[in-house]
């Protein structure tokens, strides 16, 4: 059996049995640097089964490289990131890694924009789908319900048959994070995903958020503070490549640091 099939074999992380406090991801004193510049220094964090996690930090700080370091596209000189406790990411490729239940959007919307709305959330579903997701995808009704689920929940039920590319910025958005949970991930990393986004439509993703969250772990990387306010429960300050804080939003927003190198006073 390979690992990937035995990481679905497993009861699903959000369920009742698993507790909150067990990390879906434990990053241990990673390490990487470009041609010399250190973009992470070793970093070491941990994120708890159905936590939603804020990432911030000022430009440059590393979050990007950390979310590239997750999903595989950046391997690191050294350190260990362990998924569900036993896999290490490190030494998986990124297909691999997607399969294994990790999920990532970018934060440019990157939908079919050819293709309906509809069917993008149709070809999402068929996408890197591991031994034990194919098996379950013969049951045909019950991925169109999932579909037809995922378009009530994405406030876009009236726009199924409209071609993708026709859709508002924050509907592309939407799509996108639509496109990412037909794949049913357990750790959803999301790199600015309120970004152009209409108050209205920044309001909605918080709510979408905080629902996930239990039955999802996330990690989002945000720079709009207000956002932030409303969905995190932990937030962590990345800086130079370290974590430069981490707590309650109030704890590392009264932390003096923090204030000097990000939130300005
Ligand atoms: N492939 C690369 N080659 C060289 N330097 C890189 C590469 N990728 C990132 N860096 C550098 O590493 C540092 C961290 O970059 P990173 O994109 O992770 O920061 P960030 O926190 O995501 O910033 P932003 O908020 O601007 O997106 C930056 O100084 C960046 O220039």
């Amino acid at each position: 059996m390979t690992m990937t099939e035995d990481l679905f074999t497993q009861p699903h992380l959000a369920d009742k049995h698993r507790r909150q406090t067990d990390p879906i991801l434990q990053l241990e004193n990673i390490n990487v640097s470009f041609d010399g510049f250190k973009a992470l220094t070793n970093l070491s964090l941990n994120i708890g089964v159905g936590e939603l996690r804020c990432v911030i930090g000022p430009n440059g700080a590393g979050k990007t490289t950390l979310m590239d370091v997750i999903t595989g596209k950046t391997k690191p000189q050294s350190g260990r990131v362990f998924y569900d406790q036993r896999t290490d990411l490190t030494k998986l490729d990124p297909v691999r890694i997607a399969q294994s239940g990790i999920g990532r959007k970018f934060q440019k919307p990157t939908v079919f924009e050819a293709l309906t709305v509809f069917e993008n959330l149709e070809i999402a579903q068929k996408t890197n789908k591991s031994v034990w997701a194919c098996l379950r995808a013969k049951m045909n009704s019950e991925q169109r319900d999932r579909i037809d689920e995922m378009l009530g929940t994405l406030r876009l039920a009236a726009e199924r048959h409209r071609l993708a590319g026709l859709l508002s910025h924050g509907q592309k958005q939407f799509l996108e994070i639509g496109m990412l949970l037909v794949q049913e991930p357990h750790l959803l990393l999301l790199d600015e995903p309120a970004a152009g986004m209409t108050d209205a439509e920044t309001e909605y993703t918080a709510e979408l958020f905080k629902q996930l969250a239990g039955k999802h772990s996330l990690m989002v990387v945000e720079h709009d503070m207000g956002f932030v306010e409303t969905i995190a429960d932990h937030v962590t300050v990345l800086h130079q490549g370290q974590v430069l804080a981490e707590g309650s939003l109030r704890e590392v927003q009264a932390n003096e640091q923090v204030i000097d190198v990000y939130l300005g006073r």
